[in-house]
């Protein structure tokens, strides 16, 4: 079993991997950060450049380049962020095929290197993504996770913090569903140090709410030509957060659904809580008929990417 508390994120030499890295780095999270990307030097550079600010810092955190997938033994967590962003006009959809392959080559690394660690996902298209890492580790359910609900949630946040004017650190929103243009924003689960925010926004504004955060991601790409990586990085080591501490916060992550939601067998946001052995317990929420219905289109999204890998038979379970 993992000793301590080992992360490695393979993609690190990319904008969401650098920062997932650097802010575990930062907290003192884990003792050895471990980089690997298929970028040797620029993930060697990134792990001096971290050293060097956890030395500032006075972290005991130590960030180390991959020289192969042998330094990742004994993690606990890997986090996979390898693979392609979108650019402007691309949905995440698009990214299925070139980061399926990218995902599946990492997760077999994953497999043979850290068979025990729990992997979270952050690669789109995410939830197709998750169950492409779910069915080439074969490891448990728990232990494979994607990250986009946190993300989603606090993007949420602050777009009801951008209508109230008030409430910034007390706004607490919740998002479930697939990680893609059918996310589902629940006004009717969204909070200010409390109160509802439906006794706060108009109908209209919570509309525009929920629209605004579900372009949140495509209206970072068009306005940097490529996608977030700040607060993707920083909901990414969120979760590794609560694994390492085993604190069973309640997070919204992409797993495997079979039978919760009425969903068999498709990776969509659900609230779930997460502890050492990665998600612990899957929270039902009682949805409106409105809401389920969104829900259910927002898995259906989700299953037709799925069954796009598998009429190619991607899982090699044809006969
Ligand atoms: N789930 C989410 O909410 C969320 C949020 C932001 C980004 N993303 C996704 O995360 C992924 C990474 O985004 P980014 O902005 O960091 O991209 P990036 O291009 O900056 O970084 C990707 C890194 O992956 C590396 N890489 C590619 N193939 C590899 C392989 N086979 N083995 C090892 N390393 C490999 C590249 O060298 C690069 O350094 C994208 O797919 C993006 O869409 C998801
Ligand atoms: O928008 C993207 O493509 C990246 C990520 O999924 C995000 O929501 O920021």
């Amino acid at each position: 079993m993992p000793k301590g508390s080992k992360v490695s994120i393979v993609g690190a030499g990319g904008n969401v991997g650098s920062i997932v890295a650097y802010s575990i780095a930062m907290q003192g999270l884990a003792h050895e950060v471990i980089l690997v990307d298929r970028d040797k030097d620029r993930a060697r550079g990134k792990a001096l450049d971290m050293n060097q600010a956890a030395a500032a810092l006075r972290t005991h955190s130590v960030v180390k380049a991959a020289e192969s997938y042998e330094d990742i033994a004994d993690s606990k967590v890997v986090v996979i962020t390898a693979g392609f962003p979108r650019k402007p006009g691309m949905s995440r959809d698009d990214l299925l095929f070139a980061n399926a392959d990218i995902v599946s080559e990492v997760t077999e690394n994953v497999v043979k290197h850290a068979p025990d660690s729990i992997i979270i996902v952050v690669t789109n298209p995410l939830d197709t993504m998750t169950y492409v890492a779910l069915k080439k580790s074969g490891f448990p359910k728990n232990r494979v996770i994607g990250m986009a609900g946190i993300l989603d949630g606090a993007r949420m946040t602050h777009f009801i913090y951008e209508k109230l004017g008030f409430g910034a650190g007390q706004i607490r929103a919740t998002v479930i569903g697939g990680h893609g243009d059918y996310m589902v924003p629940l006004p009717r689960y969204s909070t200010v140090a409390g109160i509802p925010i439906t006794d706060l926004l108009t109908p209209g504004e919570l509309a525009e709410v929920v629209e605004a955060t579900k372009k949140g991601g495509a209206q970072i790409v068009k306005l940097m030509g490529t996608s977030a990586y700040f607060a993707p990085g920083k909901a990414t080591a969120i979760m590794v957060e609560a694994i390492l501490k085993d604190s069973k916060k309640i997070y919204p992550c992409s797993t495997l659904l079979e039978g919760e939601y009425g969903v068999h067998g498709i990776p969509n946001g659900v609230p779930v809580t997460l502890g050492a052995d990665g998600v612990e317990e899957i929270i039902e929420l009682q949805l409106t008929p409105k809401e389920r219905e969104e829900f259910d289109r927002s898995v259906a999204s989700v299953k037709e990417l799925i069954d796009i890998l598998e009429s190619q038979d991607y899982f090699g379970e044809k006969k």
